[in-house]
């Protein structure tokens, strides 16, 4: 199951649903050379993380394999797809069985095809302008 979570962390960094997270400065806030006024919102875009090249290596590319041997079960500066902190997603560890469940599925019985569509379009959440249509068709088993 090791490469399967790889694959689901991959999976949620390129394809993050989450295109903002929302928090309020409670107080006034020096970040850098910047100052953010209490009671101001504030948008953290886990996108902008996940597609940072000093953080991932062609981070356009979908690799499951730079997973290998990095904790993705909390949320750190480089991967916040379920947020983090005390508003961490709480539905984590049920989505991803659910993916694996779904991946398993797929995998072992169904074959597809792509036929139209598939351009990307980033936000900066993910979006398909003219849709991604797949053919899926049942896997035939010898024997
Ligand atoms: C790919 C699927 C999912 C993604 C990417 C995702 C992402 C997130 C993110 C980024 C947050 C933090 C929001 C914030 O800090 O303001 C969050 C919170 C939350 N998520 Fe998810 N989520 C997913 C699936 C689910 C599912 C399946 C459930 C429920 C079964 C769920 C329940 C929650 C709840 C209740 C919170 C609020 C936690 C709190 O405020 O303490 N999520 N999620």
């Amino acid at each position: 199951m090791k490469f399967t979570f790889q694959f689901i962390s991959e999976t949620v960094r390129l394809a993050n649903i989450v295109p903002g997270i929302f928090r309020k400065a409670m107080r006034e806030i020096k970040f850098k050379e910047y100052t953010i006024p209490a009671g101001w919102a504030v948008m953290v875009c886990p996108p902008a993380v996940h597609l940072e090249p000093t953080r991932y290596s062609n981070p356009l590319d979908f690799d499951p394999w730079r997973w290998e041997g990095i904790d993705t079960n909390s949320a750190s500066r480089n991967f916040m797809a379920f947020g983090g902190g005390m508003r961490y997603c709480v539905g984590t560890d049920f989505t991803k069985l659910q993916m694996a469940v779904f991946l398993h599925c797929l995998l072992t019985n169904y074959k597809w095809k792509a036929i139209k569509g598939g351009q990307i379009l980033r936000t900066p959440g993910l979006q398909f302008p003219n849709g991604y249509h797949i053919q899926v068709s049942k896997k035939i088993r010898q024997g």
